[in-house]
């Protein structure tokens, strides 16, 4: 049985938008506001992927020996959520995302965004930057009972849609966005530009890979999209 890709679930952080700085800039402030020093943008940037929260306990742990308790953990959240909210709008998109997304969209692809960023961000963020209205379903970290890397908000958007997950890829940036996609049985295409915690991925795990959004046009179009999802489709970029 051969499957073809109907739907494309877009990772966000590292993926559509170069959050990084923005994040990276809300989280120092955050430590600078807790009497802590700040951290170098990459190292910030390596925490990127497994939520806010993940990513504000790493900071935190950075400066301390022991765990925050939980009043100096709502205090940062506090802090960093006031400032994420004061400066996300300046993200940028990465080169190709409007016209790889746009093409997408006029051949008939369906088209999710599903990110570990909560939902309070995730929206504005979308709309700020003209990707909103792409996206038919949008799940962010904090939507459903898990997140990535559990495969159940890729379920929730197939489901949704009623797409099968053997019909549907997820292209995203990190090891979090391949276990979840994995797991769900969909196709997994990454890109090389994003954070993954700060390391490169590894190719070998996914079924291609692009250099920027645009090249999805192209692949998606190959014939080459396996039954079984047990062996890899031949264009890697
Ligand atoms: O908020 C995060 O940690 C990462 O979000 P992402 O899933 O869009 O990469
Ligand atoms: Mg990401």
């Amino acid at each position: 049985m051969r499957f073809q890709v109907r739907l494309v679930m877009f990772d966000l952080d590292g993926t559509l938008l170069d959050t990084a700085p923005q994040i990276a800039e809300a989280a120092n402030r955050m430590l600078v506001g807790l009497g802590r020093p700040m951290l170098p943008q990459a190292q910030i940037t390596s925490y990127i992927g497994e939520g806010a929260q993940r990513l504000i306990q790493r900071c935190l742990a950075d400066s301390m020996p022991v765990a925050p308790s939980a009043t100096l953990f709502a205090d940062a959240e506090r802090l960093y959520h006031g400032f994420y909210a004061a400066n996300a709008h300046l993200s940028q998109a990465f080169e190709g995302v409007m016209p790889a997304l746009t093409q997408l969209k006029v051949q008939g692809y369906r088209l999710a965004c599903v990110t570990n960023k909560p939902e309070k961000f995730t929206l504005p963020l979308l709309q700020q930057a003209g990707l909103a209205d792409f996206f038919e379903v949008v799940v962010s970290g904090d939507s459903l009972p898990k997140k990535k890397p559990d495969p159940l908000p890729l379920l929730h958007i197939c489901q949704t849609l009623g797409i099968l997950p053997a019909e549907a890829m997820m292209v995203g940036d990190s090891e979090t966005d391949i276990q979840a996609a994995q797991a769900a049985g969909c196709f997994v295409v990454t890109v090389p530009y994003g954070y993954n915690q700060g390391r490169a991925i590894d190719v070998a795990t996914v079924d291609a890979t692009v250099k920027q959004l645009t090249e999805l046009v192209n692949l998606l179009e190959l014939p080459a999209l396996l039954s079984g999802h047990t062996k890899k489709m031949t264009y890697i970029s």
